[in-house]
């Protein structure tokens, strides 16, 4: 369990964290995003007592720190695990998970658990980078701490591992029950590894919500942006509806009537050869795997990017038709910048 109450961070005369507040329940991992210098790892920082807040308090497990009375690191068992690893070069695989414990049965508790049994008598040298994250987390975890930081714990690795290690981690996490904060630049690790979102923006949370929520209804336009490629169509809302130069959409928000835009991502439209709603003309496309993005313009100029799969492919200059997929039910924002 963990409490921020109205934080604000300064370095200097420059405030970095402001009158941020949030609560996490006690097995609960909150996924962190942002763009980059929004305070992310500053905040993490200000949990773990590496740096002073201006204002506010933080509370965990039988300690409350606020600006004047701040309650050292040591004293916060809070553990954190970091993008590059830490280990101790000169230790083995086991030294450094049961570096400064008493007891080391936590340390062979999740050295067993994460798959390390193997590697125990070797150096960190000697391990590939999944490796050493699992070492790493075992550290941290071994400690038993009652909240656990990791600031982009997989940017290190290539992402093949990073779609394994991501679960990995958190059903350790789940196994030992602790809360944790996770900072990551990744969108799919953001959307699928935990119980809620957080994105910041400037030093606030934008929005703190499930990530289904985050993704479908967002808060505003900054964090409808930030989470995955988004289309604002401007539209009419008539009361029934909103007109749209894609048709008429229906949504379940009560949107104020006039002039509002509706979220539409890349995967909610549909391209076909001649049988959809609206024409549109190809002005580019990049292929992504398993599906393919086209930046399409529309008749009135306004460029929009789709999301299919590779079945039919179209060139640039291609005339194609446009179709939204049936059950939309998007967000809509006040065209007065505000949300609906
Ligand atoms: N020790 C420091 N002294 C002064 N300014 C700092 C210090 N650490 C960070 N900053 C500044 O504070 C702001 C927030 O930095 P922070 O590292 O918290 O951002 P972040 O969201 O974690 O960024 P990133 O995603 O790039 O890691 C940035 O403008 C950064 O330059």
């Amino acid at each position: 369990m963990l409490s921020v109450s109205n934080v604000s961070v300064e370095y200097g005369s420059v405030r970095v964290v402001r009158d941020l507040s949030f609560t996490l329940q006690s097995d609960e991992i909150l996924m962190l995003v942002g763009p980059t210098g929004c305070g992310k790892t500053t905040l993490l920082h200000a949990i773990a007592g590496l740096v002073a807040i201006s204002e506010g308090s933080i509370g965990g497990e039988g300690w409350t720190s606020c600006a004047k009375a701040l309650v050292p690191p040591e004293q916060r068992n809070v553990g954190m695990v970091f993008q590059d690893f830490a280990l101790f070069p000169h230790l083995s695989v086991i030294d450094n998970v049961a570096f400064r414990l008493k007891d080391r049965a936590p340390a062979d508790h999740w050295i067993s658990l994460l798959g390390l049994e193997t590697l125990r008598d070797a150096r960190p040298a000697r391990l590939s980078g999944g490796q050493k994250q699992r070492v790493a987390l075992a550290r941290a975890l071994a400690h038993e701490p009652s909240l656990l930081l990791l600031d982009e714990p997989l940017s290190n690795l290539d992402a093949a591992l990073k779609d394994n290690l991501r679960f990995e981690i958190r059903d350790a996490l789940k196994e030992a029950g602790l809360p944790a904060i996770w900072v990551t630049h990744d969108q799919s690790e953001a959307l699928s590894v935990g119980d809620r979102l957080g994105v910041m923006n400037a030093g606030q949370l934008e929005q703190l919500d499930t990530p289904e929520h985050c993704f479908t209804r967002p808060a505003n336009r900054f964090v409808a942006g930030f989470l995955g490629e988004a289309n604002l169509i401007p539209g009419d809302s008539t009361g029934t509806g909103i007109k749209t130069e894609l048709g008429l959409i229906t949504t379940d928000h009560s949107p104020a009537l006039g002039s509002v835009e509706v979220l539409l991502r890349p995967e909610d439209l549909q391209v076909h050869v001649s049988d959809g709603e609206v024409q549109a003309r190809v002005a580019s496309l990049s292929f992504e795997g398993s599906t393919v993005l086209y930046r399409l313009c529309l008749p009135s100029g306004l460029e929009i990017k789709a999301r299919t799969s590779t079945d039919r492919r179209f060139s640039p200059g291609d005339s194609v038709r446009l179709s939204k997929r049936p059950l939309l039910n998007p967000a809509v924002f006040a065209a007065n910048k505000m949300p609906v």
